[in-house]
């Protein structure tokens, strides 16, 4: 949590002003009993109408300066506090950003939106108190204390003996309760987390009618985490009349002793009141002190957590070569890989090229390694064994944006971005001209449905492209791929929600595309991939058969379950 402070460069003067003008605002305050003392003593003692209106002014006086203080204090202090978790939230963002595929599974999107969101929130609403609380409220404690001996010495015993019975009561609560609240926190966690996976999977809970589980599930959460805040409510609640019993105590104490001081002439009545006034504000204090530490607590559970998620290292380490102005070939030289914290390998000594111009069809059943194979080109994954070239060279040595402006990806899930249709295609060049939008959009099969749109490039895309058919979906995002006019090119089974003649056209299209790309499909269907120039075959993770549509039904068996159990022998005889 420390080393989050440095988030703090820049806010250095409103760091030291928040505290000092809160000191201020205390210092006035400590001067009010007093005045009030002066007023019962002299004014009404003395039946002086002037002194008690001169003493209400200055009291009115004392009172606006400590509020303008305060407020002062409160301004700076927001300052600093939103400034700080302003810069935290940027920095974290952009170390989850440079974080690797293997530390983002390892972490999980759900912690890093609460890291991201209710823990900085946290940290910011911790670092705002201790600006305005940490110096004032044990300055107040202290001053009133002393204040009270400057009083009458006799009396001010009573502190002696109140101070550390308050001081046990609520720091002892405080104490007690501290734990529960950080299990009150991980109960939030879990109802939160609980909440997003509800939001976004909103539609596949109301497809298989689980919305009452989901409903009890959500509940029984729920009420674990109200269960605990009532506890801890219950033992917080226990503060206020174990304090007040005490201080009140306190109080009839003091008036006694005070009484029979007065009565003997060493003290006056209004010394009796201004001493009552500094055990009422050493209480509030303290509260306000035990409550400040219980946040500061969390505020410092919360710091950790950020802090954990930004000294995770990046494990992939950048390479320097930034010479990649075309792909010639792409080889896979006996490549393994083996994923963090999973104790087999996902792909075993995969061995192929392919060279420019050529389409790699890549077909397997579920789970096979088909994904696993192509991420590993734009190194979204190393390989834990061989190596991946491009143009003879290890993919590890290149510039990692280098590298991803090289290869052109269309994921096997579409997803699109809030804005609009332009918009989206941008993300593959930023500069592009609209001929090439237009030319991105033909090739993808897209440019008809966009045309129809009445605003057409600039047609509104919903959060996640909710207001698109999967399929059009699926033609966006190739034709996002396509703008950059990339050397290679990674379908990862992204015409899966295309209709037959489409994803025909497409492979037209892309079979005719400038530039002479690398072109690696993905598919589950044999129809996308039968003309590609090699067909890569995989079972469990390793190569069960390389080579054309023809050769594989020749000798691949596994190809041939493929096939067949999509078209039948008849059927294939009428297309050869
Ligand atoms: N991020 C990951 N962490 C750990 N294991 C993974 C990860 N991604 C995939 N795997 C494992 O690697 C194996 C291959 O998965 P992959 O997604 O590459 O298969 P696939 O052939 O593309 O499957 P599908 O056709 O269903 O998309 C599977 O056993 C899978 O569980």
């Amino acid at each position: 949590m420390k080393k989050l402070l440095v988030y703090l460069k820049g806010y250095e003067k409103e760091t030291v002003l928040a505290p000092l003008f809160k000191m201020l605002e205390a210092l006035f305050e400590l001067f009010v009993p007093l005045v009030m003392a002066a007023v019962i003593d002299v004014g009404i003692g003395g039946h002086d109408r002037g002194y008690v209106i001169r003493m209400c002014l200055v009291l009115i006086a004392l009172g606006v300066i400590g509020l303008a203080c305060s407020i002062t204090a409160q301004y700076f202090a927001a300052k600093a506090a939103t400034g700080f978790s302003a810069v935290l939230r940027r920095e974290l963002f952009a170390h989850i950003q440079s974080l690797s595929y293997t530390e983002m599974d390892n972490l999980g999107t759900s912690t890093l939106i609460t890291r991201m969101t209710s823990d900085i929130n946290q940290v910011q609403s911790g670092v705002n108190l201790v600006l305005r609380l940490f110096l004032r409220s044990p300055f107040i404690v202290f001053g009133a204390m002393i204040m009270a001996f400057t009083v009458d010495v006799k009396a001010a015993m009573i502190f002696v003996v109140a101070i550390p019975m308050l001081s046990v009561v609520v720091f002892g609560i405080m104490i007690w309760t501290m734990p529960l609240y950080r299990r009150v926190q991980g109960a939030l966690d879990k109802v939160l987390g609980l909440t997003r996976e509800n939001l976004t999977g909103v539609r596949v809970i109301r497809a298989f009618c689980l919305e009452e589980q989901e409903q009890t599930h959500f509940r029984e959460k729920n009420e674990c985490l109200t269960d605990m805040q009532k506890f801890v409510g219950k033992i917080s609640g226990l503060m206020n009349p174990l304090t007040y019993i005490i201080v009140n105590g306190a109080v009839v104490v003091l008036l006694y002793t005070g009484a029979i001081r007065v009565d003997q002439g060493i003290i006056t009545t209004g010394a009796v009141v201004a001493l009552v006034n500094y055990m009422n504000q050493i209480l509030v204090e303290l509260v306000k002190l035990a409550n400040l530490i219980i946040n500061i607590t969390k505020s410092v559970a919360c710091g950790n957590r950020i802090q954990s998620v930004l000294e995770i290292p990046s494990s992939m380490k950048n390479g320097s070569d930034t010479n990649l102005a075309r792909a010639d070939e792409v080889v896979f030289d006996h490549v393994g890989l083996t994923y963090a914290q999973a104790g087999t390998e996902s792909l075993t000594d995969i061995d192929f090229s392919a060279k420019a111009g050529q389409t790699i069809g890549i077909i397997g059943g579920t789970g096979s390694g088909k994904s696993s194979l192509v991420n590993l080109i734009p190194r979204f994954y190393d390989a834990t064994a061989g190596a991946v070239k491009i143009n003879g060279k290890n993919v590890k040595d290149f510039d990692l944006e280098t590298l991803r402006e090289m290869v052109g990806i269309v994921p096997q899930k579409a997803v699109l971005f809030k804005g609009t249709i332009e918009d989206n295609l941008r993300w593959g060049k930023k500069d592009a001209t609209e001929e090439e939008l237009w030319e991105a959009l033909e090739t993808a099969q897209a440019a008809e449905f966009v045309r129809e749109r009445a605003d057409g490039l600039q047609a509104k895309i919903d959060q996640g492209g909710k207001n698109l058919s999967g399929g059009q979906r699926q033609r966006l995002t190739i034709a996002r791929a396509l703008v950059g006019h990339p050397g290679i090119l990674i379908l990862d089974d992204s015409a899966s929600a295309l209709d037959f003649a489409t994803d025909a056209a497409l492979r037209k299209a892309l079979r005719e595309m400038k530039g002479n790309p690398i072109v690696f499909i993905v598919s589950q269907r044999t129809s996308s991939i039968r003309h590609a120039d090699q067909i890569i075959v995989l079972d469990d993770g390793m190569v069960a058969g390389i080579g054309t549509h023809q050769e594989l039904l020749e000798n691949c068996p596994v190809y041939q379950e493929i096939h067949y159990s999509q078209f039948d022998r008849k059927e294939e005889r009428a297309h050869a």
